[in-house]
């Protein structure tokens, strides 16, 4: 095995520090700390444990956490009142509904009711413009703690060769605008793709978010290439990355492990958003390159 292992736990963790230690001057200039919320519909065990996990995150950095659980069966209409009365919450800044929702109820109904100065998801079509057209906004969680850690790893991305698996609306599509924004040559690969191998091949930079075990070999990596392995599929081996970790390690240059790596950041992403949003909200100053 060659290849560096991107430690996302400890940089979460650290990221996490830094958000915490921001929240006691908020909370004087603002008078209240920052404000989460987070819906659960439903009784999915996974989605517990990342809602419990989310609660916990938050307090422990100082904020304040509000949880509200929905039975699988709630009518549309009710999700959506409970969406405006905490967009009209002033002690809420941030508003993150726990996807994906059951089948019955329409998650992009939902998803643009909430105010997208609470966006804390980024996945409003306000943020996804502002995205898209390189304006100040929130970001989905989960690529930019994979940006946070290319730009660990490699320093400016600029010119680099970039291949996203998947074109999700929470990953792969605002990945890929991220990419962008930092002057990658980007190819967005999805389940249509022809000759896959061959794209990921040319890749100085893959980040595979497909959600298929193992998906992505070790032979198709170029060597010294940096892996971001988005993947979280439960299995009876336990958690398994969306890369042949294994394979993939031995010729790529870093590459993040599953447990322990995209994971962690995008809970600590979760905060961050929530504290720039806070301090947008409550219309407290925040240097931007604070955080
Ligand atoms: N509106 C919305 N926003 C989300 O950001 C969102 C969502 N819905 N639905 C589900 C996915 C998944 N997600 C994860 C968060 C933390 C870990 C995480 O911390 N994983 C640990 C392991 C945790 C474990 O042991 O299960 C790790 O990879 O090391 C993983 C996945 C956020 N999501
Ligand atoms: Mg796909």
């Amino acid at each position: 095995m060659t290849a560096e292992i991107i430690d996302g736990k400890a940089f979460a963790a650290d990221l996490r520090a830094r958000v915490a230690a921001l929240v006691p001057a908020f909370r004087e200039k603002a008078g209240r700390p920052p404000g989460l919320a987070v819906v659960l519909v439903g009784e999915d065990p996974a989605s517990n444990v990342y809602v419990r996990m989310k609660g916990k995150a938050t307090v422990a950095a100082g904020m304040e956490s509000f949880e509200h659980r929905l039975p699988a069966d709630v009518p549309l209409d009710e999700l959506i009142h409970l969406v405006d009365q905490l967009n009209a919450d002033t002690r809420i800044d941030g508003i993150l509904v726990q996807l994906p929702l059951p089948g019955h109820l329409d998650e992009q109904a939902v998803i643009r009711r909430i105010d997208p100065d609470k966006d804390v998801d980024g996945l409003t079509p306000v943020s996804t413009g502002r995205l898209a057209l390189g304006i100040d906004g929130l970001v989905p969680c989960t690529p930019l703690g994979c940006l946070m850690l290319l730009e660990d790893q490699r320093g400016d991305l600029s010119g680099l060769d970039a291949v996203v698996i998947g074109r999700s609306i929470l990953v792969g599509k605002p990945m890929a605008q991220l990419l962008l924004s930092r002057n990658c040559t980007v190819t967005v690969a999805h389940s249509r793709t022809r000759d896959l191998s061959s794209h990921v091949r040319r890749a100085d930079i893959v980040v595979a978010a497909v959600g298929r075990p193992e998906f992505v070999k070790g032979e198709w990596i170029k060597p010294g290439a940096t892996v971001i392995d988005v993947g979280i599929n439960r299995t009876d081996d336990g958690l398994i990355g969306d890369v042949d970790f294994d394979g993939a390690a031995s010729v790529a240059g870093a590459i993040t492990p599953v447990p322990g790596g995209v994971g962690p950041m995008t809970i600590a992403c979760l905060l961050r958003n929530t504290l720039v949003a806070a301090h947008r909200n409550a219309g407290v100053a925040l240097a931007d390159d604070a955080i």
